[in-house]
This record gives structure tokens, sequence and C-alpha cells, in this order.
């Protein structure tokens, strides 16, 4: 008797999870729809358009170029990835009045560095990105096309809350926007079905928060020298180190 009852208490469970997952995505469109005609912006003037004042001159530059010449130029992708100074104005000026307002305790007020990339996921290639966490303290993460079908993004919780239990939420990605999270929200990519899909990231970092505690391993940071940004840790003004792990 006490199993029947238990064996349909589950079955219930079961049934309400499957109508939760069977209308996920009708649900994600019309949060969508509401927000998109209802939001007001607590802040308006935190939330302006990206001008060029907020890139390089050398980026412009080769985006100009790439554009005149009609080539998806994979000097823009290894700049990007190579010259950190590229997208310093960006971080700067352009997304850290954002993040310092979203993410204050996490260091968003305070990102002196940065690490870009850009993914790329193709049949035949990579098709998806584990569940994992980020060595950035906030990560922005643009679309940069090109088609595709899949490769939504999904969410868990924080790193240190995640559990057997998390839920998880997934996003779908809207061609040339950006979407700001933390580093240690935990997250992964779910596999495209067709096309190709890029995406910039940007791992920002800050050296006030790190220094404390490496965001990978949580232990004291033990630094090693090195040139550039590294992985975000300082030890004098002067020397930026990295994380041996
Ligand atoms: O594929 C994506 O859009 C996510 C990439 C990502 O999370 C990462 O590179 O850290
Ligand atoms: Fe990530």
């Amino acid at each position: 008797m006490c199993d029947r009852r238990l064996i349909k208490e589950v079955l219930s469970e079961v049934k309400k999870e499957l109508h939760r997952r069977e209308t996920l995505g009708q649900a994600y469109l019309e949060r969508r729809k509401l927000i998109q005609e209802k939001y007001i912006p607590k802040h308006p003037h935190r939330y302006f358009k990206l001008k060029e004042e907020f890139l390089s001159q050398d980026f412009i530059s080769l985006v100009k170029f790439c554009k005149e010449s009609q080539t998806t130029c994979p000097d823009v992708i290894e700049k990007i990835q190579n010259g950190p100074e590229f997208l310093i104005p960006l971080r700067e000026k352009y997304l850290q009045p954002i993040t310092a307002h979203l993410f204050p305790e996490c260091g968003g007020d305070d990102l002196d560095s940065h690490k870009a990339f850009v993914v790329k996921y193709k049949m035949g290639e990579d098709l998806d990105l584990n569940f994992h966490y980020d060595n950035a303290e906030v990560t922005i993460n643009v679309a940069l096309g090109k088609d595709f079908t899949g490769g939504d993004l999904y969410f868990g919780d924080m790193r240190t809350k995640h559990n057997a239990q998390s839920q998880y939420k997934d996003y779908q990605h809207v061609k040339y926007t950006g979407l700001l999270h933390r580093g240690q929200h935990m997250h992964g990519a779910k596999p495209i079905q067709s096309g190709e899909r890029y995406n910039l990231i940007i791992w920002m970092r800050s050296s006030k928060i790190r220094n404390k505690l490496c965001p990978m391993c949580d232990n004291e940071p033990e630094l090693v020298e090195t040139v550039g940004f590294g992985d975000g840790f300082t030890k004098q003004e002067e020397v930026i180190n990295i994380c041996a792990i």
C-alpha cells in the first residue's frame, strides 16, 4: 500500500517535470515577449548604445578593412585573441559602468584585465561545450552569427551552490547581442544541429577579487611572473602574474 502511494507520488512528480520541460520553450518565448513589451529600464543612463569611441582605432580600421574587402577576416579573430589592448576601451568605457551596477559583489566595479577569444562550433567539428565555470569574474558572450540551429546556452546555479537538484535555464542567444554573466555562474552550450556558430567571449577579471582567492582552485594564488594580462592576478602595481595551479 505504502509502495503504491510512493509510486503514485513519483509518477506525479515525473508528469509535472515532463509538462514543465514540454512547455519550457513556449514559456521562454512568452517571458521574452513580456519583457520586450513591458520592461522599463530602472537606470536608463547606465545603458547606452555602443559607440565608436569605445573601440580602439586599430580595431575600427581592421573591421573597416574586412567590410570593404568582404572577407570574414581571420585577422580580426587573431587580433582579438592576441591583442588584449584592442578591447580595453570597450571594457572600461562601455561594459564596466554596467557590470559595476549588476555585479559589484564579484568585482564588476573593478575589472582591470580580460582575456578575449572566439569560440566556433560547426558540424563535423566542435558541436557543444560542457557545463563549466569561467576563469573570470564577469563574462560577456557576444553572438557573432552565422546561421545555425540548436546551440542554446544553459545556466545552472552559481558554482558554490551547484548540486544534483540544481535546475537549468536555457538561453537562446540573439545575433549581435551580448550576454553578461558572472564567471562563477555555471553554464554550457548545447550541441548545434546545423550551420556554424561563432561567439566572442571576453573573460573579464578583477585583481582585487582574485588576488585573495583563485576562482578556479579556491586557493590563495601562487604567482608566476608573465607579460601582458596573464590570468589577471597582480603582485605589485607594475608586474602582472599568472596563477600556477
Ligand atoms: O559557446 C558559448 O557561447 C559559450 C562559451 C563559453 O562559455 C566559454 O568559452 O567560456
Ligand atoms: Fe564559459
